[in-house]
């Protein structure tokens, strides 16, 4: 079967691939961005038709991406499962490929570029080589980035590229991090201090916050299988999204942007409503269900809330854990937004696997639990189902034995000698990269995560 390109197009984009120019970087090429801002961006020029807007994708870790988009032109699909039939749409607003381990350089080039006045980010939240809060210095990227070379960490690229401007820069990381722009903010601000010198681009240069939502699963063969049928033509770079798609920016710029607002996008001045809404109730309850989920042998999420006491636990999680901690953003009832969730996270057709859920704990829990359970342990609560929630992630990350995520010697090696629930717990809990001092000597909570730890241990542990 051919392949999709500008010469084989089955369904023509909305907007015309080659009138756009690049005006947008994109750091982390992977499915959510393809879903996501780039069907944004896309839309926003169709709404416009301003075509300054074309997106050059960075991959950052291996050529696979460009492998699939290059031969085709950059053009791929978005195969779209919702609760009826599903259905494609090309998309055109990614024009250039790079991959940063091949071409470093041209990496930091076309971030100076002067055309250039936005970065978008999705880079996975150990790609941002952090710990405690700030910069990792003594992550061995970070410190060969900062002899000098051309560099290969995403902190590394932003610096050299911003030494290199004249113009400031808007960066928007869109990953789910808690105030994700202040953080990355923070941790170039840190690099910058430890090469000893800041671009004076720097202080005009922004980074609002952004509050991502979509849910895309990674794609399959069954899932190109489908997109081949459905279009006519072979598409390797094809990505899965649910209908659902938000996108809540703080409307912080330093010059020029796409106009996202016409392409779905909401601009305000506080995001911070909505992503704590957002990681605490969608994204904590993802985690769970995926740990508890996938102890239970569920392979999807699907499949893990259809599971009646583990929808009654994710229902419980988000109405009487989470939603006592949150400030509800204007327009939104809470309630409503945690069933709409579930209902979400019950689409059969979407097929998100409880081990990509769960992949990445370590940096995932502080952001989607520890902070809730901070919150409530500081108002006198007894939190038993997000502590069951800490509880599945111990037991998964002990029993699990290729375990994916970017601290797992750490986490295995602290197991070696935990053969009770207790030395479990108590290895997990004293490491401080994941578990604040706070939290460590919470006496309740230490009790209760064994107890739970205990229940959750299969017997042949
Ligand atoms: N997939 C979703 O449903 C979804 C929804 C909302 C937000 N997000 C955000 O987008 C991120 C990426 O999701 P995805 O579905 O595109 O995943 P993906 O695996 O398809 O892509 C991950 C991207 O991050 C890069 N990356 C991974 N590790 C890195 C590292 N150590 N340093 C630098 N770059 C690294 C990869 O090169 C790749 O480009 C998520 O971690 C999350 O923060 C995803
Ligand atoms: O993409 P990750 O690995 O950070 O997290 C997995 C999911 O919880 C997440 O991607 C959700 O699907 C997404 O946040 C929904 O908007």
């Amino acid at each position: 079967m051919p392949r999709l390109s500008l010469t084989n197009l089955p369904v023509t984009p909305a907007v015309d691939p080659g009138s756009l120019s690049i005006g947008v970087v994109h750091l982390g090429l992977g499915a959510f961005h393809r879903a996501h801002q780039a069907v944004v961006t896309e839309r926003a020029a169709v709404a416009t038709g301003n075509t300054r807007w074309g997106i050059s994708g960075v991959s950052q870790r291996s050529a696979a991406v460009r492998e699939q988009l290059a031969p085709q032109d950059g053009l791929y699909a978005v195969l779209e499962r919702g609760l009826g039939d599903p259905t494609v749409q090309v998309i055109g607003s990614i024009r250039e490929v790079l991959t940063a381990p091949e071409s470093p350089e041209a990496v930091v080039a076309r971030i100076a570029d002067p055309a250039v006045s936005v970065v978008t980010l999705t880079v996975t939240e150990k790609g941002y080589r952090a710990k405690g809060g700030g910069l990792d210095l003594d992550d061995p990227e970070i410190q060969a980035d900062l002899t000098g070379r051309p560099p290969r960490t995403v902190v590394g690229q932003l610096a050299a590229a911003l030494a290199r401007r004249e113009a400031p820069l808007t960066i928007v990381s869109c990953d789910n991090l808690v105030a994700n722009g202040p953080f990355l903010r923070r941790l170039v601000a840190e690099y910058f201090d430890a090469r000893g010198k800041t671009p004076d681009v720097f202080a005009a240069s922004r980074f609002p916050a952004s509050m991502v939502d979509r849910i895309v699963p990674a794609t399959t063969e069954d899932d190109r299988a489908e997109a081949a049928r459905l279009l006519g033509v072979r598409d390797e770079a094809v990505v899965v999204a649910e209908p659902f798609l938000q996108w809540i920016i703080e409307d912080e710029f330093a010059g020029d942007r796409p106009a996202w607002e016409r392409g779905g996008a909401v601009l305000t001045a506080d995001v911070a409503p909505w992503e704590q809404a957002k990681l605490r109730i969608l994204n904590a309850t993802h985690s769970m269900l995926a740990y508890l989920g996938a102890l239970r042998g569920y392979e999807t999420i699907a499949e893990a809330v259809r599971d009646d006491e583990l929808a009654a636990l994710a229902h419980t999680l988000i109405t009487e854990d989470v939603i006592p901690t949150l400030t509800p953003p204007d327009g939104l009832d809470l309630t409503a937004y945690g069933a709409t969730v579930l209902e979400r996270f019950a689409n059969p057709a979407l097929k998100h696997r409880t081990t990509q859920v769960a992949m990445d704990g370590s940096v995932k829990l502080p952001v989607r639990l520890l902070g809730t359970l901070q919150d409530r342990l500081t108002a006198g609560a007894e939190p038993t189902t997000l502590t069951l929630a800490v509880a599945a992630w111990m037991v998964y990350v002990h029993t699990t034995p290729a375990l994916d995520d970017p601290q797992a010697p750490a986490l295995k090696s602290a197991l070696a000698n935990a053969t009770t629930p207790t030395a479990v717990v108590d290895a997990l809990l004293a490491l401080p990269t994941i578990f604040p001092a706070t939290l460590q000597s919470a006496p309740a909570l230490r009790d209760l995560l064994i107890t739970q730890v205990a229940a959750l241990t299969p017997r042949n542990q």
